[in-house]
């Protein structure tokens, strides 16, 4: 039985050692914080990684550096599981201890109850695929990571500089290369060729698109929008805006997919771009979120969220299925959290089953698995859709008996090949919406009027400690602190169409306080009110008292 390599670990550990004040947590982004305080996190990460390929039988295993939508001074890492998926729960344990062990000896002590308790074969061998997004800390945190993989003997695959899907991508495709669920080339140019060729087909015969503005974050998604381009040909107008990757304190600043909901207005440079009924999407800092809008003919910002794409997506999912004649076959279900506009809610309900979950992709990813095909998408547009394996399977062996059966089914064979279905995927996911619209001929009007949505306000409150909060029913009740939900609730009952939950962020510290009510002056109002409650509950920095109510 071979034995941990604790030496090559000990001299190289040395070199990447913990800052002794600070706590790493592995939530749901992963690991997050300050790009600069990293480094020995990623060290540890590069082992962990080595270590959970090791116990999946030498499968590979993903590692991306990212902060995703978050200021270009953090950084962050995450890992991905063989199917592409975000990494067991499970191992968010193992890896919040290593990255808190204190020395390097309480490391390799941490390594070694790891490799005792999860009872891993050493002499498996040991193999990832890293990536990294286009922050300036990026460079040297990926190379305390090979460090990391260094010390165990990894066989590692530096995929470069890319976006968190197509690395989710490149993760599936190596583990199901050779085999018949093959996902596709394990190359970027496997990538563009599945979603260009399977977009082509399912736009054939359509008029063609309008152009698309890209917002690009000027993150990474600049990089693989323009490769696309290149494969998409003039299939689709589209212009790249924010592109500009190199220049620093650019990366998300006053513009991407989050900026434009937070926000809920245009990015202040494409003011000037985008014309009167013209439609744009956004991305994030490592195109895995998308947040489409358009302007109106009077020039005025209308936002079509991750709920609109849900609405789009699903309800054109459903119709493909009942015109290829599998209706009693396939089930097509839609997973939301909390954060879902009510409104979007409602007209899903009363189209499909919908689900609410806890925030974090990983619970909608499983509560998709539910369904023949699961649709989810957070509010914040990071979604995909899901097609189970015995779907897949319908889909290529059922014998279409007409014409139109026929096409039907050749488009969802061919959105399973466009969708990524390994995690939310911004490329893929505007690709879809525009085949959607070409589809349905929708320009942005008639896709924003599926339904109208709910004003609504989200609010951070800075507490003394967000982990006093704790909630049930999918996040939607407080039950800590014991009589915070009733002063919420008797509030709520004020205001008309009212809706308000609070929760603890899993990735910043702080709590979040949504609200939603008919009118937007309430809306506000509610959330602000709700905040004020939690900030006299919890206390604080009475400087940072939400400020209407100081
Ligand atoms: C309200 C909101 O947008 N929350 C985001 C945010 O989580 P928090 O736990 O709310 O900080 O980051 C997550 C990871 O990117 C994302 O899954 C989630 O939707
Ligand atoms: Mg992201």
């Amino acid at each position: 039985m071979p034995e941990l390599p604790v030496r090559a670990i000990q001299v190289l550990a040395d070199a990447h050692p913990k800052p002794s004040h600070l706590y790493f947590q592995y939530g749901t982004a992963g690991f997050r914080t300050l790009g600069s305080t990293l480094d020995s996190v990623l060290f540890r990460v590069g082992i962990l990684a080595g270590l959970r390929s090791k116990r999946l039988d030498g499968r590979t295993i993903g590692v991306m550096v990212t902060a995703s939508h978050n200021p270009e001074q953090d950084n962050g890492v995450k890992l991905v599981d063989p199917r592409g998926e975000m990494l067991e729960a499970s191992w968010e344990v193992h890896a919040t201890a290593l990255a808190n062990a204190p020395s390097t000896d309480a490391f390799i002590e941490a390594v070694s109850a790891l490799v005792q308790s999860a009872r891993i074969d050493l002499s498996k061998p040991a193999r990832v695929v890293y990536a990294r997004d286009t922050r300036p800390s990026g460079p040297a945190l990926i190379s305390a990571l090979e460090d990391g993989f260094k010390a165990l003997g990894v066989e590692a695959r530096d995929a470069g500089v890319t976006t968190t899907p197509i690395l989710h991508y490149l993760v599936k495709a190596i583990n199901t290369k050779g085999t018949n669920e093959s996902y596709g080339d394990d190359s970027e140019d496997g990538y563009y060729t599945k979603l260009s060729a399977s977009f082509k087909k399912l736009i054939a015969g359509k008029a063609t698109p309008d152009t698309v503005v890209i917002d690009c974050a000027n993150g990474v998604g600049a990089i693989a929008a323009k490769n696309l381009q290149a494969y998409l040909g003039t299939s689709i107008p589209l212009v790249l805006e924010n592109t500009d990757t190199t220049s620093r304190g650019k990366l998300n600043d006053s513009c991407g997919a989050d900026y434009v909901k937070t926000m809920q207005r245009l990015p202040p440079n494409l003011v000037d771009v985008m014309k009167p009924g013209q439609r744009a999407c956004s991305l994030d800092g490592d195109a895995d979120r998308l947040m489409y809008y358009y302007l109106d003919e009077r020039g005025q910002f209308h936002m079509l969220d991750g709920d609109k794409i849900a609405a789009l997506v699903a309800a054109f999912i459903v119709e493909q299925v009942k015109l290829a004649g599998l209706e009693s076959e396939i089930k097509v279900g839609v997973v939301q959290t909390a954060y879902a506009n009510g409104a979007s809610t409602k007209y899903l309900e009363e189209r499909l089953p919908v689900k609410c979950v806890s925030t974090g992709v990983k619970h909608l990813h499983h509560a998709a698995e539910h369904y023949s095909i699961g649709v989810y998408f957070e509010a914040n547009g990071h979604g995909t859709v899901l097609f189970s394996p015995a779907t897949q399977e319908i889909l290529t062996k059922h014998e279409p008996s007409t014409p139109a059966q026929s096409t039907a089914l050749n488009h969802l064979i061919n959105l399973t090949q466009l969708i990524n279905q390994t995690v939310g995927d911004a490329l893929s996911d505007m690709l879809l919406v525009e085949v959607v619209l070409a589809h349905k001929s929708y320009s942005g009007v008639e896709w924003n009027s599926l339904y109208a949505d709910l004003p609504n306000r989200l609010v951070k409150v800075v507490v003394g400690d967000r982990n006093a909060f704790k909630t049930e029913d999918a996040e939607r009740r407080l039950v800590n602190p014991p009589g915070l939900q009733e002063k919420i609730h008797e509030l709520v009952r004020r205001y008309e169409g009212g809706r308000s939950f609070v929760r603890p962020s899993g990735t910043e510290d702080v709590v979040r306080v949504y609200a939603e009510a008919v009118l937007r002056a309430q809306a506000d109002e509610l959330a602000f009110r709700v905040a004020g409650l939690v900030y006299d509950e919890a206390g604080g920095d009475p400087a940072k008292r939400p400020k209407e109510f100081i």
